[in-house]
């Protein structure tokens, strides 16, 4: 964990920042072949930060002519688990030497406060690339248990080229989860950050070069989703992408692998997660911390947030007593300011996309805040469900907003919390043992807590039910799986001279 600084001392930090510009393409800073550029801007007051290559097609391909070219002449895939872990493990450390500078950064870039920063998601990023470069040189092949004629080894090799397309709402912890496991395996990686905040990685991949990685190992290529999302997704010689952000461009990298190459694709999206909270949780005061964390936490632009809360009646009134009373403390303002808990949305097309959400919710609806301010920040925001078909209830809003939910029985929470079409997480509070396992089964989830809101640590596999996921999961050894492929090697022992192919 970091230390935090003063608010002035995170200014003046700011103001000593030289903010990259440039793509990273066989480790060196690159303006886009195109030559254009695009505005980022500080989403906590509207300034502009700098201008940013806006890359197409023509960088993307050279990006993974790079990668192509490290991957195959071995000058990382090839080295031993050893080796590599040894590289990484000197980038985590430089990161943590330049924790206070990247946590500024990023919450310049994305509007994050400076205490998630500080406190969160760089000392997660750090654990997540150290965690899977220690992790590289203990994982074993193994021999199956063939005839005694027979050696038959079953080998993980990495994947290959790996196209890595990434959210705005962590945008160093999900660049960490991605490529922590990929670089470990030996792949050769083309990231592309989310448009709004291209700046920390793109400040990561100098540290990885001074780190000692190869050239051509990682690449980064900034620009929209349609200029260079859509190319790494079609790409003839990339093998493999790794995606997280909405449900609905996930579907768009199915459809790229299906017409281009048949590429693996994991998908890592949206979520309308539930937490239950039922007449006999324990200390109310503690739920009540946990679910304002599960909701408002990174201002709710977090696909794992706790957006629905569906409470027992007979404790919902005292429940949300508590709950305003903890949202007290949770200070609307400067992202840079240590004490702010709630900083600005990261954009203003997604602060109207948020604020059009509360403005459907009936007045009478409202039981907790509903005001924003400057077209930049939301306050925390509690409103009554209006009925099964509320959009509010029912549609991932990714922003400061908690729907409430009364039921009257265990049973009629579970078959709420499931009737979604997504399934990434769901937490569940209750002090009677048999319903909390009980729960843990029923609820269609990739993540189930039992009185707690969380993702678990590097250690736990991180992914989704339903449309909430496809095909892998980030975090924990599993990680590992979608940048490795499986082969065998099958060794003949016998004599005979023309083996049975049976
Ligand atoms: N699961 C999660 O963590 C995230 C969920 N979301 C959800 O998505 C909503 C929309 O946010 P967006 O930033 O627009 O998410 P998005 O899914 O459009 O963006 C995520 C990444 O995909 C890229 N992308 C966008 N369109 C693409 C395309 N046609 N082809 C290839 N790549 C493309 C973006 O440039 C970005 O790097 C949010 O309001 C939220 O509900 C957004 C970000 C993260
Ligand atoms: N909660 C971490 C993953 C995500 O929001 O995309």
């Amino acid at each position: 964990m970091s230390t935090l600084l003063t608010h002035s001392e995170y200014v003046a930090i700011a103001k000593s920042l030289t903010l990259p510009q440039n793509a990273f393409i066989n480790n060196g800073y690159r303006p886009a072949i195109s030559g254009k550029t695009f505005d980022t801007t500080n989403p906590a007051t509207g300034d502009l930060l700098t201008q940013v290559a806006a890359c197409n097609t023509e960088d993307v391909d050279l990006a993974v002519e790079k990668a192509r070219e490290a991957f195959d002449d071995g000058r990382w895939s090839r080295l031993a688990p050893a080796q590599r872990k040894e590289i990484l493990i000197r980038l985590s450390k430089l990161l943590a030497d330049n924790i206070h500078e990247l946590a500024v950064l990023e919450s310049l870039d994305s509007g994050k406060t400076i205490q998630d920063c500080e406190m969160v998601d760089l000392p997660d990023t750090i654990a997540c690339i150290k965690w899977h470069a220690e992790a590289i040189d203990k994982l074993y092949d193994q021999v199956s248990p063939a005839s005694d004629d027979h050696i038959a080894m079953i080998v993980r090799q990495a994947i290959g080229v790996v196209g890595l397309v990434l959210p705005w709402n962590f945008p160093l912890l999900m660049l960490a989860w991605k490529i922590g496991p990929a670089l470990a395996a030996g792949c050769s990686v083309v990231i592309k950050p989310a448009e709004e905040t291209s700046l920390s990685a793109l400040r990561v991949a100098e540290l990885a070069r001074d780190a000692g990685l190869p050239a051509g190992v990682l690449n980064i290529v900034t620009g929209t989703g349609v200029d260079v999302g859509e190319p790494i997704g079609r790409h003839p010689d990339i093998d493999m992408v790794s995606f997280t952000g909405s449900t609905e461009t996930g579907r768009r990298f199915l459809k790229y692998s299906a017409e281009s190459n048949l590429k693996e694709v994991v998908l890592e999206m949206g979520g309308k997660n539930p937490c239950i909270v039922m007449d006999d949780a324990e200390d109310l005061d503690v739920v009540a911390s946990h679910v304002v964390n599960g909701a408002f936490w990174n201002m709710g632009e977090n696909c794992s947030a706790s957006s629905r809360l569906i409470v027992h009646k007979d404790i919902k009134d005292s429940l949300l007593d508590k709950i305003k009373a903890h949202l007290r403390e949770w200070k609307v303002g400067d992202p840079l300011n240590p004490d702010t808990r709630v900083g600005p949305l990261v954009s203003k097309e997604h602060y109207s996309k948020v604020s059009g959400y509360v403005q459907q919710a009936a007045s009478d609806n409202i039981l907790v805040g509903g005001k924003s301010s400057n077209g930049t920040h939301i306050e925390p925001t509690i409103v009554e469900s209006s009925g099964s078909d509320d959009p509010l209830c029912n549609e991932e809003i990714f922003g400061p907003v908690l729907s409430v939910i009364t039921i009257s029985s265990f049973d009629e929470a579970i078959s709420i919390a499931n009737n979604t079409p997504y399934g990434l997480s769901a937490a569940l509070f209750t002090a009677n043992g048999k319903r909390a396992l009980r729960g843990a089964r029923a609820l269609n989830a990739g993540t189930v807590t039992i009185n707690s809101f969380g993702e678990g640590d590097v250690s736990t596999p991180f992914g989704g039910f339903k449309q909430s996921g496809f095909g892998g999961r980030d975090k924990s050894i599993h990680a590992h799986d979608q940048y490795t492929q499986l082969k065998t090697i099958w060794i003949d022992l016998s004599d005979n001279e023309i083996e049975s192919v049976s």
